[in-house]
């Protein structure tokens, strides 16, 4: 249930009391953490507390491998998080030439949009109340922790040996309830290589593929949102438009990630992907995957590869496409198999 304290203040979360997002993903949503004086069972904790959806991989037909739910879903209902180690951009051009020709490619770019505020309001709260709420035994250490420095909201300076220590706590390889098929000194060192040195990053607000996020930090439960068919999503969230900061990092879930880096392309696609921040670190989201309707056990899990909000763009750019068999786009050809199939699922 929702703390009195903040239910007086008319906070709003961006799940309901069944953990189900209420939301539409064109805003990102900030999670609560441990820096936060709420209790462990905090309905604002759902990326952060993990996977408890069954899932499994299985051997498709005609698309490699893919993800199937061994248990009926219900719309809104957290499955689990993309994962992967954290590249430049750059690498990320240099590996996309290697998964041309393998014709196989695990990139997941994070493109980032300028910052706001986000987190501000419930990392900093600013009113006293706040800080009565009833704690669980096991949040009692908050109490005696000193309250997190508050960040710039624009951007922050980050060294080599910074970012990699940040990679480590922050990135969703170790974030994610999901096995990670590295170790975590191979991450490091990974990272290292990449020489993110001295460089101004910006956090808040992020775009997923092509669809904007904007970061939101509201509290309140809907509490009245029990329909079996799952919560109507709330679209009122502002967007944001992108600026020079866009594309700079990617995920590279190849030889780190988790069973989310089998999902394969759908244009009707029964995920969509969420930037979340389940850290309060700002600058690495959380790439979640939320069920978008009802899904049946046994249905192959699938997100779109062309973004959020992106396959109409993608379907527009397709129709001036020339099919060459065997060049390079049709490598991207879409075997998703659905009626409203967009033919490529990149271009
Ligand atoms: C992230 S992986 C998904 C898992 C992959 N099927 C495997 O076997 O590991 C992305 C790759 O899966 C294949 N793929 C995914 N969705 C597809 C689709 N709708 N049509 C054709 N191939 C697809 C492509 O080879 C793509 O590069």
């Amino acid at each position: 249930m929702l703390p009195p304290q903040l239910a007086k203040r008319g906070v709003s979360f961006a799940y309901d009391r069944n953990g189900r997002v209420t939301r539409s993903n064109n805003a990102g949503i900030t999670e609560c953490n441990e820096f936060c004086p709420c209790p462990s069972t905090c309905p604002n904790k759902v990326v952060g507390r993990g996977r408890t959806v069954k899932l499994q991989i299985f051997m498709t037909t005609n698309r490699g491998w893919g993800l199937c739910t061994l248990e009926p879903i219900q719309k809104g209902t957290y499955i689990d998080s993309y994962l992967g180690l954290v590249i430049t951009r750059e690498e990320a051009e240099r590996r996309g030439t290697h998964f041309e020709q393998s014709g196989l490619s695990y990139l997941f770019d994070l493109d980032f949009y300028e910052a706001n505020d986000h987190g501000e309001d419930h990392d900093q709260p600013k009113d006293p109340d706040y800080q009565d709420i009833p704690k669980s035994p096991g949040d009692q250490d908050y109490l005696k922790k000193p309250k997190p420095k508050k960040k710039r909201p624009s951007s922050f300076a980050a060294t080599t040996r910074r970012r990699t220590k940040r990679v480590k706590k922050n990135s969703p390889v170790q974030n994610g309830s999901g096995k990670a098929l590295k170790g975590e000194q191979e991450v490091y060192e990974e990272v290292k290589d990449f020489q993110v040195k001295d460089e101004i990053v910006p956090f808040g607000a992020e775009e997923v593929g092509e669809s904007s996020m904007a970061a939101t930090c509201n509290h309140s439960v809907d509490q009245e949102s029990e329909d079996p068919s799952g919560p109507d999503l709330d679209r009122s969230a502002s967007k944001f438009e992108p600026t020079d900061f866009v594309k700079r990092y990617t995920l590279d879930s190849r030889e780190m990630g988790n069973v989310t880096r089998f999902s394969n392309h759908s244009c009707d696609p029964n995920l969509d992907i969420y930037s979340v921040i389940t850290n309060g670190s700002q600058e690495i989201f959380t790439l979640a995957l939320f069920a978008n309707r009802f899904i049946e056990a046994g249905s192959e899990l699938t997100f779109s590869y062309c973004g959020n909000n992106g396959l109409e763009r993608a379907q527009e750019r397709n129709k001036n496409k020339k099919i060459i068999p065997g060049d390079r786009t049709d490598m991207f050809r879409c075997r998703c198999g659905t009626k409203n199939c967009i033919g490529y699922y990149w271009n």
